[in-house]
């Protein structure tokens, strides 16, 4: 796919001279969707992760296994590949060395500047409070021990302690009390992408309800998708649901704070917004600047999902308008152990009622906790759709 001078989009075949291609640093379920979206349109694409097999590799035109974090190999396959787009899929990524691409000419997604701020939450959050001015909970960073135990006196229990590189709650705790200080300190050392390192420690926003709001750039501007609700357990998502009902002016002030968000960090995509709401009162918390996790409902509550959206965006292609499909819900498939050969059966009682999808990521490898598939309904409420998905989700059985 080429740009025309008049900016039109022409499209390649793949695997061959005039082929468009697309780099996904990250290959998980959310990059596996994006995937087979730009398959659709003819994309050639080349998927990249830690690990071997990971599910977007399985979609793709071929894969390289690479440590992302380790700037050196990041630009090995960059280079070797010669990409079109490079499309960050996870947060632990050598992101200065997507900016150093980017100023060689590569084009990343949404932007390199993008990405190596929201990469770590250090960048991302100094942005939206500090420059921005947007509210968000009181927080602080810290590097050592004595850094960490200042910052959780200085802002009073409970404060959540996260690694500045982490996602999917991983490294993350909530503090309550003093017995829960080191434990935290600890776990986040331990528990991020990308090893040791600083942690924020943020004070604790006792919030109605939080809300996903997937916001695009596009060619023709800024789009938003009806907001998802969700609820979060160890600070991984386990269910998510569309439209989540909310009070006007909180909907108009979480419309603002995303675009004032997407603006700042620009480029074509979708980003995911996190925002916490209590009445009228919204709190920016954090950003992807790729599909979010929670926004796996779209995969049946909207007629484009947010992967066709993201590919869309990121290919210059028009989004003219986002068909919500009504009540719908996610429940996320999260078994426990060792295995690397998982088998999951009953999948004929999840799918027995109508209005009723899963999706199976076909992770090669279950280590602890790992979401390994989603159930997707709609329904006639949100309740009813909610119900329908998590049975759906709990029918599936994992063996190992
Ligand atoms: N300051 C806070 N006050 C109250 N709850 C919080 C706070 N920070 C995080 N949480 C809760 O923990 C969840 C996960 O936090 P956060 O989004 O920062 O982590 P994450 O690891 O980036 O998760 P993900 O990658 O799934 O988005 C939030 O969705 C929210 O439910
Ligand atoms: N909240 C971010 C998120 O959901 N990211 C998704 O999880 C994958 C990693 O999964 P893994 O830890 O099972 O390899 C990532 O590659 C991405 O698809
Ligand atoms: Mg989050």
């Amino acid at each position: 796919m080429t740009k025309n001078s008049d900016t039109r989009v022409r499209v390649g075949t793949p695997l061959k001279a005039s082929a468009f291609r697309v780099l996904f640093c990250g290959s998980g379920e959310l990059g596996k969707e994006v995937v087979i979206e730009l398959q659709r349109f003819g994309v050639e694409v080349i998927a990249v992760d830690r690990y071997a097999d990971a599910p977007a590799m399985q979609v793709a035109h071929r894969s390289h296994v690479v440590d992302m974090l380790d700037p050196e190999a990041l630009r090995k396959v960059v280079e070797l590949e010669r990409p079109n787009l490079i499309v960050p899929e996870i947060e632990a990524i050598a992101t200065q060395e997507l900016v150093e691409l980017e100023n060689e000419g590569y084009q990343v997604i949404p932007t390199a500047r993008a990405v190596n701020l929201t990469m770590n939450r250090e960048g991302i959050r100094r942005l939206a409070a500090e420059e921005l001015g947007l509210p968000t909970s009181p927080y602080r960073f810290a590097g050592t021990r004595e850094e960490y135990l200042q910052a959780v006196c200085e802002i009073g229990f409970p404060v959540v302690v996260k690694p500045v590189m982490s996602s999917s709650g991983k490294g993350q705790s909530t503090v309550r009390a003093e017995a829960d200080v080191d434990g935290a300190w600890e776990y986040a050392q331990s528990g991020g992408r990308a090893g040791k390192g600083r942690v924020i420690v943020e004070g604790f926003v006792d919030f109605d309800y939080e809300i996903t709001l997937l916001t695009v750039r596009h060619k023709s501007g800024v789009t938003f998708c009806a907001p998802i609700g969700h609820c979060q357990e160890d600070g991984d998502y386990r269910e998510s649901w569309q439209p989540q009902p909310m009070q006007d002016r909180a909907l108009e002030r979480s419309k603002e704070i995303a675009r004032a968000v997407v603006e700042d960090l620009g480029g074509y995509g979708i980003y995911g917004v996190e925002l916490f709401v209590r009445g009228d009162d919204v709190w920016f918390s954090e950003v992807s600047p790729r599909p979010h996790d929670t926004g796996l409902v779209t995969l049946i509550s909207q007629d484009l999902s947010e992967f066709a959206i993201h590919a869309r965006a990121i290919l210059g292609l028009p989004i003219p308008g986002i068909r919500q499909n009504g009540p719908s819900a996610s429940a996320v498939i999260l078994p426990e152990g060792d295995s690397a050969d998982v088998v999951y059966e009953g999948l004929d009682d999840a799918l027995a009622k109508p209005d009723t999808q899963l999706r199976l990521f076909g992770k090669p490898e279950l280590q602890g906790r790992r979401r390994m598939g989603v159930a997707l309904a709609l329904g006639t409420s949100i309740g009813e759709a909610r119900k329908t998905a998590g049975e759906a989700a709990k029918a599936v059985k994992v063996s190992l």
